[in-house]
C-alpha cells in the first residue's frame, strides 16, 4: 500500500441557497491510501454526497485543498469513476453496449471494449447477459451492470454513493460480497458512502464517521477484522464491537 493517494486538507463547502448560505461541510481533513477501502457514514444531510462530489470533481470545495497523487484536484478525471444508488442505464442499448460506453467516449478501441465488457460482465456475475436490455433485468442485476460499467475504463479510484442502498437486504449482502471479491482482485481505491453501519464495517479498512450538519469528521475508525472477509465475520465479537462503537459515535445509542 502506498501512502497518500488522496489528501483533503480543511475542506469546507458552503452552498448558496434561497434562504442564505448553507454550510454542508466544515473543515474536513483526511487522507486515503492507494488500495484502501474507506466508508463514509453519518446522519442524513451531513455532507457525505457533497464530499464524494468534491472527490469526483463534480463540485468544488469553498475552502481547503484537495490533492490526488500530490496534484491539485478540481475537476472530473478518467482515473476516478462514480456510481450512485440508482444507475442510469441507457434502455435502448444492450447491457454490453452500456458497459462499453465509457471506453467508447474516451476513444478507446471498440473491439477491445466489447471484449472488456464481456470480461467485466463475467466478473460481476452476468455472464451471458450482454445482449439483453436493461428493462429485462432486476434492480440488483442493473447495479451489477453499473458496477461493470464503472470498472470499464479501469479507474484507479471508485467513488460509490450508496450503490446498493435501493436493493433488498439479501441482494445487498450478495453485492457486498461480490464487491469485496472484485476489490481484492483489482486493488482499486474505494470510497463508499452508506447509511448502514454493519455494511461499512464488513467492507472497510477505515470508516470516516461524520457529524450532523455542518458535516465534520467526528473520527476515523480502523477496522481491524481479518481479510479476506466473508459474511461469517459478522459473528466475530469484534465486528459487533465496532458496529456498537460507531453507533455510539453517531449518537444512535443513548
Ligand atoms: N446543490 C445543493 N444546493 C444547496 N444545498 C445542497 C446542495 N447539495 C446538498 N445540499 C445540502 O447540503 C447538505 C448536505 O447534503 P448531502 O447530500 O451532501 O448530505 P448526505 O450526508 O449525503 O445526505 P443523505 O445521507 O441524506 O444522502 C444538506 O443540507 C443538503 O440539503
Amino acid at each position: 500500500m502506498t501512502a497518500g493517494l488522496i489528501e483533503g486538507s480543511h475542506l469546507s463547502k458552503v452552498y448558496a441557497t434561497a434562504t442564505g448560505p448553507l454550510v454542508a461541510l466544515s473543515d474536513v481533513s483526511f487522507d486515503v491510501n492507494e488500495g484502501e477501502f474507506i466508508s463514509l457514514v453519518g446522519p442524513s444531510g451531513c455532507g457525505k454526497s457533497t464530499l464524494l462530489s468534491i472527490l469526483g470533481g463534480l463540485e468544488n470545495q469553498t475552502e481547503g485543498v484537495l490533492l490526488l497523487s500530490d496534484k491539485e484536484h478540481d475537476g472530473p478525471r478518467a482515473e476516478i469513476g462514480m456510481m450512485f444508488q440508482t444507475s442510469v442505464l441507457f434502455p435502448w442499448r444492450t447491457i454490453r453496449q452500456n458497459v462499453e460506453l465509457p471506453g467508447i467516449i474516451l476513444g478507446l478501441d471498440r473491439k477491445q471494449q466489447a471484449e472488456e465488457a464481456d470480461r467485466l460482465l463475467d466478473m460481476v456475475g452476468l455472464n451471458g447477459f450482454g445482449d439483453r436490455y436493461p428493462g429485462e433485468l432486476s434492480g440488483g442485476m442493473r447495479q451489477r451492470v453499473a458496477l461493470a460499467r464503472l470498472l470499464a475504463h479501469d479507474p484507479k479510484v471508485l467513488l460509490m454513493d450508496e450503490p446498493f442502498g435501493a436493493l433488498d437486504e439479501f441482494t445487498r449482502e450478495t453485492m457486498n460480497v461480490e464487491l469485496l471479491r472484485i476489490w481484492e482482485k483489482t486493488s482499486k481505491t474505494v470510497i463508499f458512502v452508506t447509511h448502514n453501519i454493519g455494511e461499512a464495517v464488513f467492507l472497510s479498512d477505515r470508516i470516516f464517521v461524520m457529524t450532523p450538519r455542518p458535516g465534520r469528521l467526528e473520527g476515523i475508525v480502523d477496522v481491524d477484522l481479518p481479510r479476506p472477509r466473508k459474511p461469517e465475520v459478522m459473528r466475530d465479537p469484534r465486528y459487533s464491537e465496532l458496529v456498537f462503537d460507531i453507533r455510539r459515535m453517531l449518537g444512535v445509542d443513548h
